[in-house]
């Protein structure tokens, strides 16, 4: 194609909304009209299963559970007025509690306001508040926001160290749908302790975010909470930013979060239209589609121009990975789908792994988000070389990267908003909210359902388990034993590995088992109970 048949090809499909300032376009992505066209009555397909979705069908069978994130921000649209008012409900409620705790209506135990916010709670329960603060918190944010997303001890107490001296004005949200997921079950016992030592009070300062009589509701309740705000069981992890998971951190970090779900029930509305080219998510899903032949054989490398998006790849990357990786789809087939997703920023990416996208393997389409405002208003922007800003630098590179990969076979999408505000981000929020939904249906797989991950949970508890055993067997041994002589004694010869990494890591730890001799020679250490 030379240069004029480019430019029309981007004039053709190029997607713009006035509404948001939002354009999108996939011209350079390489596809025919014949593709298209031998995909409409499977989008007609799709369109059709969201609507059913969006009107309260089963969409996630295997869970026997409604779709419903949709709803969060167009409340009327629920499919019975008591949600609608559930719904309504919860907004209200977090704008009052965010209100109380700002003007120290509800003061912090140590006097005054609460100044800080930690929030603990992994996956669907961070991801989107990450993303959202790192986007969205002002310079200088009414409570500063903190995370414990994970179950590393070292990284707990990185936390907990900034923390130092602020537990009395530090506002506790434990998240979790569940409300049995041990990573944020053990960052809360690792919190409530340090609450313990410091002698502070830690019910007055903690909050829940789960499922309506979860057993974190109940302790929540029984030990007097600040508060328990609701997530609705028609909403799963991955797609609960605009539920109370991510709404009630935003409100207290003084972000706007009605524009945020006013920009996401915009672009709801712009997703809904049952027309390829006139709709931005089906738009995406027709990219990714054709880029990877419907089998994610390409992977999606989600570059955004701006540091405040650093986060929008790895919020992505669950809600991509974690519907789209699926073994069967709903027909029972094995299809082992799925897209991988990677990516940080632009430029800084350019001088990591760019030099690969452009020259080597070409298994993977960029999405490059582009920021047309370079700074706040009213902020001067040097020019760093004669008529040339650092804003203009970005672009720059954006535009040549997106050509210098073109030019040499790699695809590319690109997603331009008018500025990272809360209502841009809310519609990047739903766009691909529902470009997931859109995909999975072209597919026909799941995409509410993560079964997968139960796997690893299982495998886990069961480390755990046969952990209490060694050391009880080890404690009543008298002398020491081998690696094998152990195994045997547990009645688990064939887990003589899972073992090996269990004593490893007890004695690294100084804890009830020792080892003695070369590491490096399993089968010959001795192993024996620590003395006490
Ligand atoms: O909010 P919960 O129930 O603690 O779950 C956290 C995360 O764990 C998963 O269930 C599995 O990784 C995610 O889907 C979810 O976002």
């Amino acid at each position: 194609m030379d240069s004029a048949q480019i430019w029309q090809r981007y004039c053709d499909w190029l997607y713009y909304h006035p509404g948001l300032e939002f354009f999108l376009d996939i011209s350079r992505i390489r596809f025919t009209p014949e593709q298209v066209g031998s995909l409409q009555s499977r989008f007609a397909e799709a369109f059709a299963a969201m609507q059913a979705l969006e009107a309260g069908a089963i969409a996630n069978p295997d869970e026997h559970r409604q779709v419903g994130h949709y709803w969060l921000r167009a409340p009327e649209l629920a499919p019975t007025p008591e949600l609608t008012q559930a719904i309504q409900g919860c907004i209200e409620q977090i704008e009052a509690f965010a209100e109380k705790i700002h003007h120290g209506m509800i003061p912090a135990s140590g006097g005054g306001r609460f100044t800080e916010l930690l929030c603990v709670g992994i996956g669907g329960s961070a991801l989107g508040p990450q993303f959202v603060a790192e986007a969205l918190a002002p310079q200088h944010p009414p409570l500063n926001i903190h995370f414990i997303d994970n179950t590393d001890p070292d990284g707990i107490d990185r936390v907990l160290a900034r923390l130092a001296g602020k537990l009395g004005q530090t506002l506790v949200i434990i998240t979790s749908k569940s409300g049995g997921t041990p990573e944020p079950r053990n960052g809360l016992v690792e919190v409530e302790q340090a609450y313990q030592k410091a002698g502070i009070p830690f019910a007055v300062h903690a909050v829940a975010i789960t499922s309506p009589g979860s057993k974190l509701e109940v302790q929540a309740r029984q030990a007097g909470w600040l508060e328990v705000f609701p997530i609705f069981d028609w909403v799963g992890g991955r797609t609960s930013e605009t539920s109370a998971v991510g709404l009630l951190p935003a409100a207290l970090q003084g972000i706007d979060i009605r524009a945020l779900l006013a920009g996401a029930a915009t672009m709801d509305e712009a997703t809904r239209v049952p027309e390829v080219k006139r709709n931005p998510a089906a738009l995406l899903a027709l990219a990714w589609y054709i880029a990877g032949q419907g089998q994610g054989r390409k992977d999606m490398v989600v570059l955004p121009y701006k540091d405040r998006l650093l986060l929008f790849s790895r919020y992505l990357q669950q809600l991509v990975m974690e519907s789209l990786g699926k073994s069967h789809d709903l027909k029972g087939n094995r299809v082992e789908q799925g897209i991988a997703v990677y990516g940080n920023k632009g430029s800084t990416d350019q001088h990591a792994y760019v030099q690969q996208l452009r020259d080597g393997i070409n298994n993977f389409f960029v999405t490059f988000i582009e920021v047309l405002q370079d700074r706040e208003p009213g902020i001067p922007s040097p020019f760093v070389e004669p008529q040339v800003t650092s804003g203009d630098y970005l672009s720059g590179l954006l535009q040549g990267t997106r050509q210098a990969l073109y030019e040499n076979g790699r695809d590319s999408i690109t997603v331009t908003i008018p500025r990272v505000d809360a209502r841009s981000v809310g519609a990047l929020i739903a766009l691909y909210e529902r470009a997931v939904g859109l995909y999975a249906a072209l597919i026909n797989i799941n995409a509410y359902h993560q079964p997968g991950v139960e796997a690893g949970k299982k495998a886990a508890s069961a480390v755990l388990e046969l952990q209490r055993q060694v050391i009880e067997v080890v404690r009543s041994h008298a002398g020491s034993l081998t690696l094998g002589q152990l195994a045997e004694k547990v009645g688990s010869p064939e887990r003589i590995e899972t073992l090996y990494f269990i004593l490893r890591h007890l004695h690294a730890n100084g804890r009830e088992i020792q080892l003695i001799g070369d590491p490096g020679c399993p089968l010959d250490l001795k192993i024996q109970a620590r003395p006490t």
